[in-house]
């Protein structure tokens, strides 16, 4: 086993690349990788923009609650949690208590680049995808910042080192760290 201690848990906003990196990362790891967003729509049999059609945002959070409560009951996991995870308090008490939580940082204009093409993510499917996401990004990073316990930038694009570098500075005591 690794020496990263507990689940992995990875926070952060839409685009971050909770489940791309997260996917990398448990390989990397030998860990068994699950994605929170990806849990719903196998339990549910439907996608996302579907479950927010059916159900509103407040049914998807429902089902998001739930499935974090049986994710973290697992040891030495890697987990993409969805973007807004965190806004439940419950939530947040649940990733801090059950792991090692990292706040993948990204500034709205670069996610955007990442995600605009991609019609998955109903709360950008809005006439100014980029406003919305400056929205999000006020109200969430103070949130996401203080659920971390270590906060790492992905603002540049990934690369074959990217995971390796990750891990390594996930060994580091350090709190603010940067890919750079
Ligand atoms: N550092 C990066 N460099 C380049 N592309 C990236 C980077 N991180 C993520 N991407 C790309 O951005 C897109 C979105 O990434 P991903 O789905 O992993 O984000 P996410 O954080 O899981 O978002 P969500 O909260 O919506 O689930 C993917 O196409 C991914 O390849
Ligand atoms: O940021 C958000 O609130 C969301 C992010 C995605 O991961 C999904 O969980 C869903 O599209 C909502
Ligand atoms: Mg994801």
């Amino acid at each position: 086993m690794d020496d990263i201690a507990g689940n992995l848990i990875l926070i952060g906003l839409m685009g971050a690349g909770k489940t791309t990196l997260g996917k990398q990362l448990a390989n990397k790891l030998r860990r068994t990788f699950y994605d929170s967003d990806q849990v719903i729509c196998e339990r549910t049999g439907v996608s996302i923009p579907t479950i927010f059609e059916l159900e509103g945002e407040a049914g998807f959070r429902c089902r998001e609650a739930m499935v974090i409560s049986d994710l973290v009951q697992q040891k030495n996991i890697v987990i993409a949690t969805g973007g807004g995870t965190v806004l439940q308090i419950e939530n947040r008490l649940k990733l801090q208590q059950n792991g090692h939580v990292v706040y993948l940082h990204a500034q709205p204009e670069v996610l955007l680049g990442r995600i605009a093409h991609d019609k998955n993510r109903p709360l950008l499917q809005v006439s100014d995808p980029l406003a919305k996401l400056q929205e999000l990004y006020t109200i969430r990073d103070p949130i996401y910042r203080t659920t971390a316990h270590t906060i790492i930038d992905v603002d540049s694009p990934y690369s074959i080192h990217t995971v390796t570098r990750i891990i390594r500075l996930l060994r580091k005591p350090s709190q603010q760290l940067s890919l750079l």
